[in-house]
């Protein structure tokens, strides 16, 4: 480990995982670039059912996202990725891929009609006016999807669903909706030497890209849990699987679903006595 860049673990005791109370405010604030106002102009929490139980995942440039989400798959769980979401909403049919349309012109499509990331990313390029008004298209649109998508594994019984999310600690205002926020860390030696690797970079592009992003230290004071990733992978492996089991055994997600099985219960028996009193006929 470098010298310069101290762990935020002390070397004897690496937590699993590490919480902060929920109800600690974030200190988010100051450090959050800029945020669209656009988020959550369509409440999650109006799209699901109650507050649902929802695991925000996040951490920075090759400190092991993807590779810890695929060992929460392969425990079962739900998991939804931003990303792929926003590249859903923009695709041909969908609304937001008309108003982009409208709004930014024709030059944004590609010969196949979908939309050229590339021209519409220089577009916006230090143009605050035109990203935000590129975020309050699809924004909406992304957030209804992931609610869609929530609520399906929500029906399929699943106590808790992790939203990967690469921006999470920079757009507060999906933060708000998570119940936990879990940070995949590692050194910034281990980051800079995986990111060269595996991206072919030379050292001073890798550097640069991780100086680019909020630094992870960052967020990691900002987590309710921390994994770290910094060494051998069954290491990580080990504590994926018991904040799984920490997570799963939470209670959080009973009342929300006594709610909903309550509320069911409601509508059935309502069906039942209207159906029996006003529809059948009397004996
Ligand atoms: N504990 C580990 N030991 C060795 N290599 C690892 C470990 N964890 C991850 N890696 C490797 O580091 C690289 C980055 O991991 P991964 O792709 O999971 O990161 P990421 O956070 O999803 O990256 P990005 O957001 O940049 O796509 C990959 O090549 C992966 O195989």
């Amino acid at each position: 480990m470098h010298a310069s860049m101290p762990s935020p673990f002390p070397a004897e005791a690496k937590p699993v995982s590490f919480r902060r109370s929920c109800g600690e405010p974030s200190p988010l604030g100051s450090l959050a670039p800029v945020t669209p106002d656009s988020w959550f102009s369509i409440s999650p929490t109006s799209l699901l059912p109650g507050k649902m139980f929802l695991v925000g995942l996040t951490g920075g440039i090759a400190s092991g996202k993807s590779s810890v989400i695929q060992v929460f798959q392969q425990l079962g769980c739900a998991v939804i990725d931003v990303d792929i979401i926003a590249r859903h909403v923009v695709q041909p049919g969908y609304p937001a891929h008309r108003r982009i349309v409208e709004a930014f012109g024709t030059e944004v499509l590609l010969e196949n009609g979908d939309i050229d990331r590339k021209v519409l990313g220089d577009l916006i390029f230090n143009q605050p006016d035109r990203r935000h008004l590129l975020n309050s298209i699809t924004h909406p649109e992304i957030c209804k999807e992931m609610m869609k998508e929530t609520f399906k594994y929500f029906l399929r019984g699943y106590r808790y669903v992790i939203l990967d999310i690469p921006l999470l600690f920079e757009t507060k205002k999906l933060l708000k909706y998570m119940k936990h926020t879990v940070v995949v860390y590692c050194d910034r030696d281990t980051q800079l030497t995986r990111l060269m690797r595996r991206n072919n970079l030379s050292r001073e592009d890798a550097e640069a890209r991780i100086k680019a992003q909020l630094p992870l230290k960052d967020k990691v004071r900002m987590a309710h849990h921390v994994l770290d990733n910094s060494g051998e992978w069954s290491v990580t492996k080990r504590q994926v699987v018991l904040l799984h089991a920490e997570l799963e055994h939470s209670l959080e997600y009973l009342p929300l679903r006594l709610g909903v099985l309550t509320g069911l219960a409601g509508i059935v028996s309502l069906l039942y006595l209207l159906l029996t009193h006003y529809l059948l006929p009397s004996p």
